[in-house]
C-alpha cells in the first residue's frame, strides 16, 4: 500500500491531539497546496507536458527545492505512463506518494533525541538570530521536564544584547536552573560552568544556547569547536545533539543558512520553527534534499506544546488532507 492510502486509513476520521496540532499548524500550507493541485486538476482535461510544467511550479513555489522537484516529477511521469492514467483527478495519490517516498524510506531520518544511556545529555542549540532559538529552548525544556527529566540551561549566547536575560526569564518561568555569564563574556566558559554544574547536580539534560553569529564565520566555527572540546572533556559522548534552529518562513534562505551551518559544525537535527506562519510547507523536503539531516522538531505555533516531534505521517496528513477526500 502506498503512503497516501496508508495515511488515509490511519488518520481520516481519527482525530488525535497530535494530528490536530499538525492540521491546525499546517493550515496555511495545506490550503495553498491543495487549492493549487485541485485547480490544476480542474483546468486540465488530460495529463500532458503543460500539466507537468505547472505541477513543477507548484512544488517549487511550495519550497520543495528545485532538484527534488525534478526527481519527484520524473517519478510521477513514469508512474502515470506505467498506469496509463489520463485524468489529472486520478493522480493525487501518486503525487503524494512520490513526494514523500524518498523521505519515508530513509531510516537515517530518526526524529528521536539521542539521550545518553546514563548520565548527562548535552544539547547544543545553534542558528541565526531571530530563528526562534530562545523560545525553542524553552519549549524543549518544558517538554523534557514534563517527561520527567531534570533540565538545566546554559546561556551561551553572550553576544546578542538581551539574550542571557531572555533565557533566564524562561528558566524562571519553567522553574529550572540557568547558568549565566556576562554579556560580551566568553561563551565557552559559560558552557564549561554549565557542564560542570549539571554534572555536580546530577541533572539529566543540559541545553546550551549559542550565539547566532559572531564577528565572522571562522569565529563562530572556532567557538563551536571550543565548546565541543569542553563538553567532551566532561561528557565524552557529548554533545549528544547539535540542533540547528531554522525559521521556516525564510524558505530557501533558511535552507541555505542550514547548508552554511552544516559546513562549520556537525548538525545532528533540525528544528523547523514557525511552520504555522508559512504557506510553503515543502521546506522539509528541501532540507532532506540539500542536507540529509533529519528534522527532529517542528514549530506549529507560539504555545509551549506547539513544538512537536517531527512525524512524517502527521506532517503529510497535515499538508495533504484536503487531497485525501477528508
Ligand atoms: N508562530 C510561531 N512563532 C514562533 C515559533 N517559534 C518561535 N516563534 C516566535 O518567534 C519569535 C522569535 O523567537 P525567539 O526565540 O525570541 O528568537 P531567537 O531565535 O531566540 O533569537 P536569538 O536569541 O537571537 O537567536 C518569538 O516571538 C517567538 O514566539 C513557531 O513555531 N510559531
Amino acid at each position: 500500500m502506498g503512503l497516501f492510502n496508508k495515511i488515509k486509513e490511519t488518520f481520516i476520521g481519527k482525530s488525535t491531539k497530535q494530528n490536530e496540532k499538525y492540521v491546525a499548524g499546517l493550515d496555511k500550507s495545506s490550503t495553498s497546496f491543495s487549492e493549487k493541485i485541485n485547480s490544476l486538476a480542474a483546468r486540465y482535461r488530460e495529463i500532458n507536458d503543460d500539466y507537468f510544467d505547472e505541477l513543477e511550479n507548484i512544488l517549487i513555489m511550495s519550497d520543495v527545492g528545485v532538484n527534488m522537484v525534478m526527481t519527484i516529477v520524473d517519478e510521477i511521469k513514469k508512474e502515470v505512463r506505467l498506469e496509463n492514467i489520463k485524468d489529472p483527478r486520478q493522480i493525487n495519490d501518486i503525487i503524494i506518494d512520490k513526494m514523500f517516498v524518498i523521505y519515508a524510506n530513509d531510516s537515517i531520518m530518526t526524529t528521536k533525541i539521542n539521550y545518553a544511556k546514563e548520565g548527562l545529555t548535552v544539547i547544543l542549540m545553534v542558528g541565526v538570530n531571530g530563528a526562534g532559538k530562545t523560545t525553542t529552548i524553552a519549549k524543549l525544556a518544558n517538554k523534557m521536564k514534563k517527561e520527567g527529566r531534570s533540565v538545566m540551561l546554559a546561556a551561551g549566547d553572550t553576544f546578542r544584547a538581551g539574550a542571557i536575560d531572555q533565557l533566564d526569564v524562561w528558566a524562571k518561568r519553567l522553574d529550572i536552573p540557568c547558568v549565566k555569564g556576562k554579556e560580551g563574556g566568553d561563551p565557552s566558559s559559560v558552557i564549561y560552568d554549565g557542564v560542570k554544574q549539571a554534572k555536580e547536580a546530577g541533572v539529566d539534560v543540559l541545553i546550551c544556547d549559542t550565539a547566532g553569529r559572531l564577528q565572522n564565520k571562522t569565529g563562530l566555527m572556532r567557538e563551536l569547536e571550543k565548546m565541543n572540546r569542553i563538553i567532551k572533556k566532561y561528557v565524552p559522548d557529548g554533545p549528544q545533539e547539535t540542533l540547528l534552529v531554522i525559521d521556516a518562513t525564510t524558505g530557501q534562505n533558511g535552507v541555505n543558512q542550514a547548508v552554511e551551518f552544516s559546513k562549520i559544525t556537525d548538525i545532528t537535527g533540525i528544528v523547523l520553527t514557525k511552520m504555522d506562519g508559512t504557506a510553503k510547507g515543502g521546506i522539509v523536503l528541501s532540507i532532506k534534499d540539500m542536507l540529509n539531516i533529519p528534522v527532529k522538531f517542528i514549530g506549529l505555533g507560539e504555545k509551549m506544546d506547539d513544538l512537536q516531534e517531527f512525524d512524517l505521517e502527521n506532517y503529510i496528513y497535515g499538508l495533504c488532507h484536503d487531497l485525501m477526500g477528508d
